[in-house]
């Protein structure tokens, strides 16, 4: 391939700042080194991750960088030693490696990989702890080890899922993060079991996500818990059996909850990233075995709490990152199930825009509209 070994110049969004608008600039994006693989990225949506980041409040944030974790891109060239992933495979990038080799890959109790967590949590490729992101020689920081808010990307061979090619890369450019995320909490994490009663706290992407996956489990009952009654008419399309919205309640939330089912749920889900509806969404849970999860990410200093008794009383409290899910085995396998018609991907985008739009589409999420927004990543008006 033409490009191949050559510095590629490339369009990007690149967030000097945080909460300054994201520039979309000229950027050069080195080949891949040994172990590392150049993704041309073709879509990419947003995650409330990327505005959490954007806004400062991550402790893990660093400028000028390259925000952008769910998207779908085909390879365009391999660093020595790759042997996985060919030019022209069609991948999805995943933010939440899996090495197969290392302790945490070993213990067969978590999707967590360790292999380079400590580069891609400090915006660097493991190999050199450089960037291959420059412009006009100043490097910008890589996100997440994925940076999809770029043209071509470059991210280690560990992260990336080999995906079927007959699968719309505008559309399974979801399955790199939120979708599975919410199926994920529910089969994986919880192991939610048919009868249950479900108690979900958020109804953006995430929590919709929350609700299939509880409706696929069999759930008895699927409360949806959100501020803006709004969400509660589309979220029935996604398995929601019952609405609550805590501003028309006097009570606290968790005691709403619990008069309702019978002491409490057996399930509940924090899909939104504020700590005290994460005390709510555990203290609704019924004494013995109501399990909790927590899925929204809380903004750096935030600190969750509850008496102990409740969890000396049996409710249990955990947390999920990208639903458990084993990223480059089991993001095929999800691929596979939306072409087989088993999980909704398509019913998550509610708008498409271009890569210079992207402003544009970090203000979309703020409206209740909006579940995920695709961007074309090359489209004649990014040029
Ligand atoms: N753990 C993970 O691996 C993972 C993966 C993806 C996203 N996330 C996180 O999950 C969270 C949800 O993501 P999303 O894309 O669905 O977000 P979203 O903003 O689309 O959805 C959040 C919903 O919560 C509602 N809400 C806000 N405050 C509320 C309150 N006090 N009580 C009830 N409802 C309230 C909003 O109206 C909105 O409908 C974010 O924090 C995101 O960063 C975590
Ligand atoms: N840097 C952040 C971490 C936030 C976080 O928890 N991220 C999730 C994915 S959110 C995707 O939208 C995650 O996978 N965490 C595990 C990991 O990062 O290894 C902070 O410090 O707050
Ligand atoms: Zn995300
Ligand atoms: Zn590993």
């Amino acid at each position: 391939m033409a490009t191949q070994g050559q510095v590629i110049t490339c369009k990007a969004a690149v967030a000097w700042e945080p909460n300054k608008p994201l520039i979309i600039e000229d950027v050069q994006v080195a080949p891949p080194q040994a172990g590392e693989v150049r993704i041309q990225i073709l879509f990419t949506t947003l995650c409330h991750t990327d505005a959490y980041t954007w806004s400062g409040k991550d402790p893990e944030g660093l400028f000028p960088c390259i925000l952008g974790h769910e998207a779908a891109g085909i390879v365009e060239s391999v660093g020595e030693g790759v042997t996985e992933v060919k030019p022209g495979d069609h991948v999805i990038p995943c933010y939440q490696a899996e090495c197969g080799e290392c302790k945490f890959c070993k213990s067969g109790k978590t999707n967590l990989c360790g292999k380079v967590r400590s580069a891609t949590g400090v915006g660097v490729m493991m190999s050199d702890r450089q960037s291959r992101f420059s412009v006009n020689g100043k490097p910008i920081y890589h996100f997440m080890g994925t940076s999809t808010f770029s043209q071509y990307t470059v991210v280690h061979d560990v992260s990336v899922a080999k995906i079927d090619p007959i699968a719309p890369l505008d559309k399974v450019c979801l399955l790199g993060c939120g979708v599975p995320t919410g199926l994920g909490a529910v089969w994986n994490t919880a192991k939610v079991e048919a009868g249950s009663i479900v108690a979900v706290f958020g109804l953006g992407t995430v929590g919709l996500a929350v609700a299939e996956g509880a409706k696929a489990a069999g759930a008895s009952r699927i409360i949806g818990i959100d501020i803006d009654s709004n969400k509660f008419e589309r979220a029935k399309n996604f398995g929601v059996t019952e609405f609550i919205n805590p501003k028309e309640h006097e009570n606290p939330i968790q005691q709403v909850i619990v008069d309702l089912t019978d002491g409490g749920v057996d399930y509940s889900f924090e899909c939104i990233g504020n700590v005290s509806v994460m005390r709510a969404a555990l203290e609704c849970c019924h004494k013995g075995w109501g399990t909790s999860v927590i899925v929204g990410v809380a903004a750096s200093g935030q600190e969750i709490s509850t008496r102990p008794f409740q969890l000396v009383t049996g409710r249990v409290w955990k947390g999920t990152a990208f639903g458990g899910f084993k990223s480059r085995s089991q993001v095929p396998w999800l691929v596979n199930k939306y072409l087989n018609k088993e999980i909704k991907v398509d019913e998550y985008i509610t708008h498409n825009l271009t890569l210079a739009d992207i402003n544009n589409a970090f203000d979309l999420m703020h409206e209740g509209g909006c579940l995920r927004c695709v961007l074309a990543m090359h489209a004649r008006d990014n040029m």
